[in-house]
């Protein structure tokens, strides 16, 4: 389903700030892997997700999803297919619109008809269903705009909007990271509830171990602008928190010995 040919995102090339982001990162995700996505900070995990919504520039290798080379499609276009969460709740929604315009204007993605102005009859219906679906009592506010939502019942309507059109990939940049504890729960309960309902082949950054190795398949570990190692099956199933801390550890112990030995 999707496949990232040995990617490389150099940013500053050519100058003294030149920073090789992502190193020859080569994954394959099968249709419906749920993959989490964990690193120490400037591993490189957003950049990896960033190349493959196309927001940031290859320096070299290839992204393939479904089949079709996307290495070159310009990121709009790969919206099409792809659905992306950030940290930041206000990143997701236009604050001016109405619940139901926003979503709205993400059920049109992808669609031939125009953007039309307005909700109809049938749409409404729809969206005041997916909103009751989510407990959060939004469907009896769908004419509030979103700007006047919480964080967690904004990013509840993103995630929405995110996958009102089923899309090809999901991909969730610690979606969860910037709320309330109980709130980030609620969000996590909701996103696998979708990804599984849907079938959704999703990757998802986090620096919550717990959940990184509880939610999904496969959990993807980075260091260093490089992919160290993908857990799967068993061993993934044997892994604890602890165990990954201690990985951390070693790759931090690392670092030190290679920055202390100019290496
Ligand atoms: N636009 C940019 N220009 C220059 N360097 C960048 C840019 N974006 C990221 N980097 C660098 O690339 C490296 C990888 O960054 P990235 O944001 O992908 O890491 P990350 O694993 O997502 O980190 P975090 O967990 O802190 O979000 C870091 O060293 C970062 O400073």
């Amino acid at each position: 389903m999707l496949e990232v040919r040995e990617a490389t995102v150099v940013f500053n090339g050519g100058t003294v700030n030149e920073k090789t982001a992502l190193d020859h990162v080569s994954l394959t995700l099968e249709a419906g892997d749920f993959a989490t996505v964990i690193g120490s900070n400037g591993a490189g995990k957003s950049t990896l997700l960033g190349a493959i919504a196309g927001s940031l520039p290859l320096s070299a290798g290839q992204i393939v999803l479904d089949g079709q080379d996307m290495t070159r499609m310009k990121e709009h276009r790969r919206s099409h297919a792809i659905g992306r969460l950030f940290q930041d709740p206000l990143k997701g929604t236009a604050p001016t619109m109405t619940i139901e315009e926003n979503l709205g204007l993400a059920y049109s993605r992808g669609k031939r008809r125009s953007l039309q102005l307005g909700v109809s009859r049938k749409d409404e219906q729809f969206f005041y269903d997916l909103l009751k679906s989510l407990n959060l009592g939004l469907e009896d506010r769908m004419k509030t705009p979103a700007g006047h939502l919480s964080g967690g019942q904004r990013q509840a309507l993103t995630l929405l909007m995110a996958t009102v059109v089923t899309p090809k990939l999901l991909l969730l940049d610690e979606h969860t990271a910037a709320l309330d504890p109980r709130t980030a729960q609620a969000i996590m309960e909701l996103t696998q509830r979708i990804i599984e309902r849907d079938q959704i082949t999703t990757l998802m950054i986090t620096h919550n171990i717990e959940n990184a190795l509880a939610y999904g398949n496969k959990t993807i570990v980075m260091n260093e602008g490089r992919i160290l190692h993908i857990y799967s099956g068993e061993e993934r199933r044997q892994l604890s928190v602890k165990d990954v801390m201690a990985l951390y550890e070693s790759e931090h112990a690392a670092l030190s010995d290679r920055t202390i030995l100019g290496r």
